[in-house]
Formats: structure tokens, C-alpha cells, sequence
């Protein structure tokens, strides 16, 4: 499996010490404890004062779940670009650990999506923010593909490409977005995601059928959740296979069934979704095709100045 090519150890991790850095507020529950906002300041040779993401380990953790961190702060120092959330450093030296990580503020692609849609306000939807045009969604799309493209150039395989793992700079125009998380491949290369709950907390809805069958994992794995990312974003946000659960939806797709085109949604931009669907994994496009596939989306004027069509329906849970 490509991933174990992770070498190197934990020494190999760049050390902040613990004075540099300072807490500033919850971002949010994160799988292990919480991720906090936060300043680096005072490194030796390092002016600035920079703002920060810290994921904590909490103090009760077992030495499973510090290995856990431990590998995930290793898996992300390996990496190098921009549309992968930047690994800054840890602070090993006492509890709690701590994983120094780029500040995205602009918060994860899945909610930032249902909070754009075009708001119902009575007599029509007068939309208060400017809501996104369609050449905001294929660049949203294009800096995951490029994200992923790298992964896929080196080999390594994500397991749970969602928009929901994917985090953007700002809210605001001139966003970029980023893989932020990779406590699925952790978990594999760790070997012990059964320990994690197994079947139950597989991303099914994500996960070609080669996949959920036969626990087999390839970089065209990673195609096909990321053809469901497409639909997620056409979508605005929608938890795909609406109104069906996992075991639904492994019988829709082993019998051939595929999501449909979100409302509005560009044919070239559905039909290369449908392709990363391609029951074949050889037949699913490289993430290279991707990428330039949706550079030409973004220079067809004809699709890129198209307005989103006005969801005539409350943000409603789906
Ligand atoms: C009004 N809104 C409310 C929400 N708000 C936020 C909400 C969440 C965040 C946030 O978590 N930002 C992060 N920056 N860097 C990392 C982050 C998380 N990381 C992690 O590693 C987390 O594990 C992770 C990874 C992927 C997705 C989610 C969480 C690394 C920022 C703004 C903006 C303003």
C-alpha cells in the first residue's frame, strides 16, 4: 500500500516550543479535542507574529489516540501545497500536544456551501450576501483537484475526500480551498480503523463499490469521492443520496445506480462526474484530467457567467 511509504520518524517533526505559542479560541470539536485559533510568536529568527491553527491532544488521551496524533502531525509534514492545509509544527514537550497547522478561517467547504445558498425571504429569494456564481463553484472544484492531483503524484491514497475535510482561507471572494484533514488515512495506516467502529463509520457515500466489496483502495478511490465532492458543491451543500442510508445506497450503486444532476448543475461538469463513477476504476479520469477539464470550464464564458439557479426551497436539512 503506497501510503506506508510514509518514512522518517517523529524526531524528524520541527519542534515549537510551547512559549511561542498562544490559544486564542475554540474553533471547533475536533475528532481528537479541540482545535483552537492561535498566535506564533517569538520564534527564534521569526519576527512576525502569525496566526495559527492548534489541534490538541487532551491530557486523558490513550497512547493509542497519541499515536494516533502523532501520525496525523506525520502524515501532514510530508506535504507541500497550497491547496493542503500547511503543517507548522508540534509541541510534543508537554500535555497538551499540540499540532501547529496553517489558520483557515473561512471554515469547512460543506457548510460554508448551505450558507450561500440564496436565503427564501418571503415573497422570493432576495439574497442579503452576494450569493456565488458558477465560476465561484468550479474554482472551489479546481483547488480541490489540484489538491488531490498532488496526493495522487505522490501516491497518496486520502480515503475520504468530502467536502466536509475540505477548509477555505476566507468566506469572501478570493477564497481558496484546502484538504485539511487525513485522520481516514490515518486510521488505514494504522491499520486499525476497525478499532474506529469499522463498516459503521465508513464514508459510504463516498466510496466506489470496489471499495465498500473488497476493501480495495487506489488512487481512483479517491476519483470517485471526489466526483461526489463535484455534486456536493453543485448542490450546495446537500448530503448526497437524499432521503437514503448507507446499506440503500451500496445496493443503489452495485445495481449501477449514480446520484442525479444537481438542479442547474452544467452538463460537462455532470458528465465529468459521472466519469469519476465509472464502475471501471481504470476507466475513472486521473485527477490531472481533472484539473485541466475544469480550467476549461472556467474559461467557457458561456458556463462560468452562468448565475446559480435560485434553489426555490428553504435551507432545509438536506
Ligand atoms: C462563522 N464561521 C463559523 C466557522 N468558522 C470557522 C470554523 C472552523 C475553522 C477551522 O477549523 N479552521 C482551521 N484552520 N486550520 C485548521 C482548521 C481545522 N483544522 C483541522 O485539522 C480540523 O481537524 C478540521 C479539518 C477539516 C475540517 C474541519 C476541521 C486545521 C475556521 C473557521 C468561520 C466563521
Amino acid at each position: 500500500n503506497p501510503n506506508y511509504e510514509i518514512a522518517g520518524s517523529f524526531a524528524d517533526l520541527r519542534q515549537i516550543p510551547r512559549h511561542c505559542v498562544t490559544l486564542i479560541k475554540a474553533l471547533g470539536q475536533g475528532a481528537f479535542g479541540e482545535v483552537y485559533e492561535g498566535h506564533l510568536s517569538n520564534l527564534p529568527g521569526e519576527p512576525m507574529t502569525l496566526s495559527i491553527a492548534v489541534k490538541t491532544l487532551p491530557d486523558i488521551a490513550t497512547p493509542q489516540s497519541q499515536s494516533d496524533f502523532e501520525m496525523e502531525a506525520l502524515i501532514m509534514s510530508k506535504f507541500n501545497h497550497e491547496n493542503i492545509v500547511r503543517f507548522i509544527g508540534v509541541c510534543f514537550e508537554k500535555m497538551p500536544r499540540l499540532i501547529v497547522l496553517e489558520l483557515l478561517a473561512g471554515g469547512d467547504l460543506k457548510t460554508f456551501l448551505r450558507e450561500s445558498r440564496p436565503r427564501w425571504l418571503g415573497q422570493g429569494t432576495v439574497p442579503p450576501t452576494p450569493t456565488l456564481r458558477m465560476i465561484d463553484l468550479v474554482e472551489m472544484a479546481l483547488d480541490v483537484a489540484k489538491g488531490c492531483n498532488y496526493l495522487e503524484e505522490n501516491h497518496f491514497i486520502h480515503r475520504d475526500i468530502a467536502a466536509r475535510n475540505c477548509l477555505l482561507t476566507t468566506k469572501d471572494s478570493g477564497r481558496v480551498v484546502k484538504i485539511a484533514d487525513f485522520g481516514m488515512a490515518r486510521d488505514i495506516y494504522r491499520a486499525d480503523y476497525y478499532r474506529k467502529g469499522g463498516k459503521a463509520m465508513l464514508p459510504v457515500k463516498w466510496m466506489p463499490p470496489e471499495a465498500f466489496l473488497d476493501g480495495i483502495f487506489t488512487s481512483k478511490t479517491d476519483v470517485w469521492s471526489y466526483g461526489v465532492l463535484l455534486w456536493e458543491i453543485f448542490s450546495m451543500g446537500y448530503m448526497p443520496y437524499p432521503g437514503r442510508n448507507n446499506q440503500e445506497v451500496m445496493q443503489l450503486v452495485t445495481a449501477g445506480g449514480r446520484l442525479e444532476a444537481p438542479n442547474g448543475c452544467p452538463l460537462q461538469i455532470y458528465q465529468l462526474m459521472t466519469q469519476c463513477w465509472s464502475t471501471l476504476a481504470d476507466e475513472r479520469p486521473h485527477f490531472s484530467t481533472i484539473v485541466e477539464r475544469l480550467g476549461y470550464c472556467i474559461q467557457d464564458p458561456e458556463l462560468s457567467t452562468a448565475p446559480l439557479p435560485q434553489l426555490m426551497h428553504k435551507n432545509s436539512s438536506s
